[in-house]
């Protein structure tokens, strides 16, 4: 456990870095789990234990379970040493289980067995060269989300820009920024960029129930980077909007599918109704590495349920009686028709369909 002295902070921005790869081939992430209260930082040395952050939660966001599984992958191979193949694929399986909803994970894990296959099929005998390929892939795939965000961010703000007059007001939901992201963030970036071209007229965070993202994470960033956030109930959004305090409705996403329909934190879906009735923009923001184009619809995307306690706790503190039953999913599908844009490093789609889908991601779905 490290203290936050030595930690990846930097400069007064304090810009953080929730992923890193240590020189002496660990893995450090910072817990997020104990986020605001706490900056607690794990170093992992197996692909197991990268496995377990992903299940758990240390870790969390779409891309940045992807770049963890990929950084566990380097972990197995470091592990395991030379003859290690059947090793590696069953950690790459362990992985692979941890969390079924966002796509970054498969996306991620298929680039590292891609270099596996290059190596193997080169006859390479020298593991060591290896292991150098397959960090230099993770690294590669951290860094291309970060500026893929940037890109993200640059063009999304361009558009805003060219649809309405600024200051420009968003409502977000979940946690979208650098710590679910190899950093910067996607929704977040969105809003980071506004700031940046001093545009931004406020950020309205939910909560985002049950697990708190909103709340812990997204105004604990915010809050660090001295750009005003007002955190508020899942259930205030449509009086936010009927109150006419929100311009465009900014979200991350999980999984896209071939038809631009959109699997993101549970609670979207109603944002994007609400959004619809009060005649205000939808916005999604994605890396291509969270399209699925092998999936064509939103009822395809696998929905992940957690435990029931966690709905019946806040941090420890039970706050339903004991019998009740519980149903927990922790993610929901926006359908395509209800977005306005969905914004990717490669471009942007403004009223998806599957037409407009395929024609930026040539990739077709069987
Ligand atoms: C850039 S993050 C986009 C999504 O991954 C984010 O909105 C989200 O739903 C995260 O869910 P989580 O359950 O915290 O992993």
């Amino acid at each position: 456990m490290l203290n936050k002295n030595d930690s990846s902070f930097t400069g007064n921005a304090r810009s953080v870095s929730a992923i890193d790869w240590l020189p002496e081939g660990k893995l450090k992430l910072l817990d997020q789990r104990k986020l605001p209260t706490e900056e607690v930082y794990i170093e992992l040395s197996t692909a197991a234990d990268a496995a377990a952050a992903i299940k758990d939660m240390v870790v969390r966001g779409a891309p940045a379970i992807g770049i963890t599984a990929a950084y566990g992958v380097v972990l197995s191979v470091l592990k395991s040493g030379p003859d290690s193949t059947d090793q590696v694929a069953r950690d790459i399986e362990v992985l692979a289980a941890s969390r079924p909803t966002a796509v970054n994970l498969f996306w991620a894990l298929d680039r590292m067995k891609r270099v596996i296959q290059q190596h193997e099929s080169n006859g390479s005998p020298v593991e060591a060269l290896l292991q150098e390929a397959l960090l230099q892939e993770a690294q590669l795939i951290h860094e291309q989300d970060i500026a893929a965000n940037k890109k993200m961010g640059a063009s999304a703000v361009a558009l805003m820009r060219a649809r309405q007059s600024t200051p420009i007001r968003v409502l977000t939901h979940c946690n979208t920024g650098a710590l679910a992201t190899g950093g910067y963030g996607t929704a977040l970036g969105v809003v980071r960029r506004l700031q940046e071209e001093n545009v931004l007229g406020h950020v309205y965070a939910d909560e985002t129930r049950p697990w708190l993202q909103g709340a812990r994470l997204t105004a604990w960033e915010l809050v660090q980077e001295g750009i005003p956030v007002t955190l508020n109930a899942d259930v205030a959004a449509g009086h936010l909007m009927q109150a006419g305090k929100i311009d465009w409705v900014v979200v991350g996403a999980d999984r896209i599918t071939a038809n631009g329909d959109t699997a993101n934190k549970i609670g979207t879906y109603s944002l994007a109704v609400l959004a619809k009735h009060h005649g205000l923009k939808f916005m999604v923001v994605a890396p291509e590495s969270t399209i699925d184009m092998q999936l064509r619809t939103g009822q395809d995307i696998p929905i992940e349920e957690r435990e029931g306690d966690e709905i019946v706790a806040v941090k420890g503190q039970i706050i339903a009686p004991q019998g009740v039953h519980t149903f927990n999913p922790v993610f929901d599908v926006t359908p395509h028709d209800l977005i306005d844009a969905i914004v990717t490093e490669k471009g942007i789609i403004e009223y998806p369909n599957e037409t407009k889908m395929r024609a930026l991601f040539a990739k077709t779905c069987d």
